[in-house]
Protein backbone atom coordinates (compact mmCIF):
# COMPACT_ATOMS: atom_id res chain seq x y z
CA UNK A 1 0.00 0.00 0.00
CA UNK A 2 1.45 3.33 -1.03
CA UNK A 3 0.45 6.46 1.77
CA UNK A 4 1.23 10.31 2.09
CA UNK A 5 2.45 11.28 4.97
CA UNK A 6 3.83 14.64 6.69
CA UNK A 7 6.89 14.62 8.44
CA UNK A 8 6.39 17.24 11.39
CA UNK A 9 8.87 18.32 14.81
CA UNK A 10 7.77 20.12 18.09
CA UNK A 11 10.77 20.89 19.98
CA UNK A 12 12.32 17.65 18.49
CA UNK A 13 9.72 15.18 19.07
CA UNK A 14 9.13 13.73 15.76
CA UNK A 15 6.09 12.60 14.08
CA UNK A 16 4.74 10.66 10.55
CA UNK A 17 1.23 12.29 10.69
CA UNK A 18 -1.25 10.63 8.23
CA UNK A 19 -4.79 12.14 6.95
CA UNK A 20 -7.43 9.48 7.28
CA UNK A 21 -9.92 11.82 7.05
CA UNK A 22 -11.68 10.36 4.18
CA UNK A 23 -11.51 6.98 6.17
CA UNK A 24 -9.21 4.52 8.16
CA UNK A 25 -6.14 3.41 6.10
CA UNK A 26 -6.41 0.53 8.58
CA UNK A 27 -2.49 0.13 9.42
CA UNK A 28 -1.57 -2.46 11.59
CA UNK A 29 1.02 -2.38 14.48
CA UNK A 30 4.14 -3.52 12.21
CA UNK A 31 3.08 -0.90 9.67
CA UNK A 32 3.08 1.80 12.54
CA UNK A 33 6.53 0.20 13.76
CA UNK A 34 8.18 0.60 9.69
CA UNK A 35 6.86 4.15 9.47
CA UNK A 36 8.24 5.27 12.55
CA UNK A 37 11.90 2.80 11.65
CA UNK A 38 14.68 5.24 11.17
CA UNK A 39 16.27 2.79 8.56
CA UNK A 40 13.47 1.50 6.59
CA UNK A 41 10.63 3.83 6.96
CA UNK A 42 10.22 7.56 7.50
CA UNK A 43 11.73 7.68 11.21
CA UNK A 44 9.44 9.23 14.23
CA UNK A 45 9.08 8.75 17.93
CA UNK A 46 4.93 8.51 17.19
CA UNK A 47 2.95 8.09 14.09
CA UNK A 48 0.13 10.33 14.75
CA UNK A 49 -3.55 10.27 12.69
CA UNK A 50 -6.16 12.46 12.12
CA UNK A 51 -9.61 11.68 11.89
CA UNK A 52 -13.26 13.37 11.18
CA UNK A 53 -15.10 14.19 14.54
CA UNK A 54 -16.65 10.80 16.15
CA UNK A 55 -19.51 13.25 17.92
CA UNK A 56 -20.61 16.86 18.35
CA UNK A 57 -18.87 19.11 20.12
CA UNK A 58 -15.32 18.25 18.45
CA UNK A 59 -13.73 19.25 15.32
CA UNK A 60 -11.55 16.08 15.00
CA UNK A 61 -10.56 12.86 16.69
CA UNK A 62 -6.56 11.97 17.19
CA UNK A 63 -4.84 8.88 16.83
CA UNK A 64 -1.46 8.28 18.69
CA UNK A 65 0.49 4.91 17.97
CA UNK A 66 4.22 5.31 19.34
CA UNK A 67 7.29 3.90 17.44
CA UNK A 68 6.35 0.18 19.03
CA UNK A 69 3.20 0.24 17.48
CA UNK A 70 1.32 0.12 20.52
CA UNK A 71 -1.55 3.03 20.14
CA UNK A 72 -1.78 5.54 23.53
CA UNK A 73 -3.83 7.93 24.89
CA UNK A 74 -1.73 11.26 25.03
CA UNK A 75 0.65 13.52 22.40
CA UNK A 76 1.43 17.30 23.74
CA UNK A 77 4.30 18.19 21.38
CA UNK A 78 1.79 15.76 18.93
CA UNK A 79 -0.50 18.16 19.48
CA UNK A 80 0.41 20.86 18.89
CA UNK A 81 1.65 19.64 15.36
CA UNK A 82 -1.76 18.75 14.62
CA UNK A 83 -3.05 21.94 14.73
CA UNK A 84 -0.91 23.35 12.34
CA UNK A 85 -1.41 20.02 10.43
CA UNK A 86 -5.33 20.68 9.70
CA UNK A 87 -4.86 24.36 9.25
CA UNK A 88 -1.84 23.33 6.59
CA UNK A 89 -3.85 20.70 4.63
CA UNK A 90 -6.99 22.85 4.74
CA UNK A 91 -9.12 20.90 7.36
CA UNK A 92 -10.13 23.89 8.89
CA UNK A 93 -9.65 27.92 8.88
CA UNK A 94 -10.03 28.20 12.70
CA UNK A 95 -7.38 29.29 15.12
CA UNK A 96 -8.50 26.60 17.56
CA UNK A 97 -10.03 22.94 17.75
CA UNK A 98 -11.52 20.49 20.17
CA UNK A 99 -10.27 17.20 19.48
CA UNK A 100 -10.97 13.72 20.57
CA UNK A 101 -8.43 11.55 22.23
CA UNK A 102 -8.31 8.35 23.68
CA UNK A 103 -8.05 10.35 27.38
CA UNK A 104 -10.68 13.12 26.67
CA UNK A 105 -10.97 16.34 24.68
CA UNK A 106 -8.04 18.79 23.93
CA UNK A 107 -7.99 21.97 22.51
CA UNK A 108 -4.46 23.51 20.64
CA UNK A 109 -4.85 26.90 19.66
CA UNK A 110 -2.71 29.04 17.63
CA UNK A 111 -0.25 31.83 20.01
CA UNK A 112 0.35 35.26 18.37
CA UNK A 113 3.75 33.95 18.21
CA UNK A 114 3.33 31.26 15.91
CA UNK A 115 4.01 28.75 19.09
CA UNK A 116 0.89 26.26 19.72
CA UNK A 117 -1.20 26.43 23.21
CA UNK A 118 -2.62 23.20 24.15
CA UNK A 119 -4.95 22.72 26.66
CA UNK A 120 -4.31 19.12 28.07
CA UNK A 121 -7.00 19.06 30.59
CA UNK A 122 -6.36 18.58 34.40
CA UNK A 123 -4.02 15.61 35.35
CA UNK A 124 -4.82 12.77 37.57
CA UNK A 125 -3.91 12.14 40.64
CA UNK A 126 -5.68 8.71 41.39
CA UNK A 127 -3.47 5.94 41.69
CA UNK A 128 -5.94 3.37 40.39
CA UNK A 129 -6.33 5.72 36.81
CA UNK A 130 -2.81 6.35 36.21
CA UNK A 131 -2.56 3.07 36.34
CA UNK A 132 0.01 2.85 39.46
CA UNK A 133 -0.30 -0.39 41.35
CA UNK A 134 0.06 1.35 45.21
CA UNK A 135 -0.93 -1.98 47.30
CA UNK A 136 0.99 -2.37 50.24
CA UNK A 137 3.18 0.77 50.07
CA UNK A 138 2.96 4.03 51.99
CA UNK A 139 3.55 7.43 49.88
CA UNK A 140 6.05 9.31 51.69
CA UNK A 141 5.09 13.20 52.37
CA UNK A 142 7.13 15.71 50.25
CA UNK A 143 7.22 19.35 50.19
CA UNK A 144 3.25 19.64 50.80
CA UNK A 145 2.65 16.38 48.57
CA UNK A 146 4.22 12.78 48.42
CA UNK A 147 6.15 10.48 46.67
CA UNK A 148 6.53 6.64 46.56
CA UNK A 149 10.13 4.85 46.78
CA UNK A 150 10.59 2.20 44.41
CA UNK A 151 13.26 -0.17 43.99
CA UNK A 152 14.18 -0.81 40.45
CA UNK A 153 15.35 -4.33 40.37
CA UNK A 154 17.20 -6.44 43.30
CA UNK A 155 20.86 -5.06 42.39
CA UNK A 156 22.72 -3.06 45.11
CA UNK A 157 23.82 -0.39 42.60
CA UNK A 158 20.01 0.44 42.12
CA UNK A 159 19.07 2.35 44.53
CA UNK A 160 15.47 3.11 46.12
CA UNK A 161 14.21 6.17 44.29
CA UNK A 162 11.44 8.92 44.93
CA UNK A 163 8.88 9.36 41.97
CA UNK A 164 6.09 11.69 41.54
CA UNK A 165 3.42 9.72 39.41
CA UNK A 166 0.49 11.08 37.94
CA UNK A 167 -1.15 11.19 34.51
CA UNK A 168 -1.33 13.72 31.95
CA UNK A 169 -3.85 11.60 30.58
CA UNK A 170 -0.82 9.12 30.32
CA UNK A 171 1.17 7.49 32.83
CA UNK A 172 4.29 9.57 34.12
CA UNK A 173 6.79 8.79 36.96
CA UNK A 174 9.11 11.71 37.38
CA UNK A 175 12.29 12.15 39.44
CA UNK A 176 14.32 14.94 40.63
CA UNK A 177 17.73 15.04 39.44
CA UNK A 178 20.72 17.33 40.37
CA UNK A 179 21.90 17.08 36.84
CA UNK A 180 20.12 15.96 33.65
CA UNK A 181 23.63 15.73 31.52
CA UNK A 182 25.01 12.50 33.93
CA UNK A 183 21.43 11.21 35.44
CA UNK A 184 21.31 7.74 34.38
CA UNK A 185 18.04 7.69 31.50
CA UNK A 186 19.39 5.12 29.48
CA UNK A 187 19.71 2.72 32.32
CA UNK A 188 17.02 3.28 34.80
CA UNK A 189 14.50 4.61 31.70
CA UNK A 190 13.62 0.93 30.55
CA UNK A 191 13.75 -0.51 34.34
CA UNK A 192 10.94 2.29 35.73
CA UNK A 193 8.99 1.87 32.03
CA UNK A 194 8.29 -1.44 33.02
CA UNK A 195 8.36 -1.61 36.27
CA UNK A 196 5.91 -4.17 37.96
CA UNK A 197 3.84 -1.26 39.90
CA UNK A 198 2.47 0.64 36.85
CA UNK A 199 -0.15 -2.48 34.80
CA UNK A 200 0.30 0.21 31.53
CA UNK A 201 3.74 0.63 31.38
CA UNK A 202 5.07 4.39 32.20
CA UNK A 203 7.02 7.20 31.00
CA UNK A 204 10.01 8.43 33.26
CA UNK A 205 10.98 11.57 33.32
CA UNK A 206 14.19 13.08 34.72
CA UNK A 207 13.90 16.78 36.35
CA UNK A 208 16.33 19.16 36.94
CA UNK A 209 15.23 21.82 38.78
CA UNK A 210 17.09 25.33 37.62
CA UNK A 211 14.69 28.02 39.87
CA UNK A 212 11.26 28.17 40.40
CA UNK A 213 10.46 29.26 36.70
CA UNK A 214 12.98 27.37 34.90
CA UNK A 215 13.96 23.53 34.68
CA UNK A 216 15.52 21.23 32.53
CA UNK A 217 14.15 17.67 31.52
CA UNK A 218 14.72 14.75 29.87
CA UNK A 219 12.46 11.69 29.51
CA UNK A 220 12.72 8.33 28.53
CA UNK A 221 9.15 7.51 26.38
CA UNK A 222 6.80 4.54 27.03
CA UNK A 223 7.42 2.37 23.45
CA UNK A 224 9.58 5.31 21.67
CA UNK A 225 13.08 5.73 24.23
CA UNK A 226 14.69 8.64 25.00
CA UNK A 227 13.40 11.58 22.58
CA UNK A 228 14.61 14.87 22.38
CA UNK A 229 11.06 15.92 23.71
CA UNK A 230 7.61 14.78 25.74
CA UNK A 231 4.98 17.57 26.22
CA UNK A 232 2.79 15.30 28.45
CA UNK A 233 6.35 14.36 30.15
CA UNK A 234 6.74 18.37 30.57
CA UNK A 235 3.15 19.14 31.92
CA UNK A 236 3.70 15.65 34.12
CA UNK A 237 7.12 17.24 35.49
CA UNK A 238 6.06 20.66 36.16
CA UNK A 239 2.77 19.52 38.22
CA UNK A 240 5.11 17.39 40.29
CA UNK A 241 7.37 20.40 41.17
CA UNK A 242 4.87 22.48 41.67
CA UNK A 243 2.55 20.29 43.61
CA UNK A 244 6.25 19.61 45.65
CA UNK A 245 6.40 23.05 46.38
CA UNK A 246 9.46 23.72 43.96
CA UNK A 247 7.76 25.85 41.53
CA UNK A 248 5.77 28.39 40.14
CA UNK A 249 2.84 28.35 38.43
CA UNK A 250 4.26 29.07 35.22
CA UNK A 251 7.72 26.98 34.32
CA UNK A 252 9.92 27.18 31.29
CA UNK A 253 11.10 23.22 30.43
CA UNK A 254 14.36 23.25 28.57
CA UNK A 255 14.86 20.20 26.83
CA UNK A 256 17.27 18.67 24.53
CA UNK A 257 14.97 19.66 21.62
CA UNK A 258 13.90 23.07 22.47
CA UNK A 259 11.76 25.24 25.16
CA UNK A 260 8.33 24.08 26.16
CA UNK A 261 5.92 26.30 28.42
CA UNK A 262 3.78 24.92 30.90
CA UNK A 263 1.15 26.94 33.27
CA UNK A 264 -0.78 24.91 35.83
CA UNK A 265 -3.04 27.04 38.35
CA UNK A 266 -3.55 23.71 41.10
CA UNK A 267 -5.41 20.74 41.59
CA UNK A 268 -8.19 20.22 39.41
CA UNK A 269 -6.92 22.76 36.95
CA UNK A 270 -6.13 22.24 33.55
CA UNK A 271 -2.32 22.23 32.21
CA UNK A 272 -1.95 24.82 29.74
CA UNK A 273 1.55 23.69 27.02
CA UNK A 274 2.93 26.27 24.84
CA UNK A 275 5.76 25.04 22.61
CA UNK A 276 6.49 24.87 18.61
CA UNK A 277 5.30 22.77 15.37
CA UNK A 278 6.95 22.71 12.69
CA UNK A 279 6.24 20.60 9.29
CA UNK A 280 9.47 19.12 7.81
CA UNK A 281 8.90 17.11 4.89
CA UNK A 282 6.28 15.87 2.97
CA UNK A 283 5.77 12.09 0.99
CA UNK A 284 4.96 8.96 -0.17
CA UNK A 285 6.05 5.70 1.04
CA UNK A 286 5.17 2.12 0.74
CA UNK A 287 4.31 0.21 3.00
CA UNK A 288 4.64 -3.36 3.39
N1 LIG B 1 5.87 12.39 22.93
C1 LIG B 1 4.65 12.50 23.59
C2 LIG B 1 4.13 11.34 24.36
C3 LIG B 1 3.84 10.16 23.45
C4 LIG B 1 3.19 8.99 24.16
C5 LIG B 1 4.04 8.39 25.23
N2 LIG B 1 5.27 7.83 24.75
C6 LIG B 1 3.22 7.33 25.97
O1 LIG B 1 3.42 6.14 25.69
O2 LIG B 1 2.40 7.70 26.81
C7 LIG B 1 4.34 13.86 24.15
O3 LIG B 1 4.83 14.85 23.58
O4 LIG B 1 3.55 13.97 25.08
Amino acid sequence: MRIRFTKMQGAGNDFVVLDETRGPLGLTSLQYQFLADRHFGVGADQILSVRPSPSEGVDFQYLIHNADGGEVEQCGNGARCFLRFVREHGLTTQDAVRVQTLSGVIEPRLSDDGRVTVDMGAPIFETARIPFDAAGLDALPDGGWETWHLALSTKPEHAIVPFAVLSMGNPHAVQIVDDIETAPVAEQGPLIEHHPRFPQRVNAGFLQIVDRTHVRLRVYERGAGETLACGTGACAAVVAGIRLGRLDARVDVETRGGILTIEWHGVGQPVQMTGPAITVFEGEIDVP
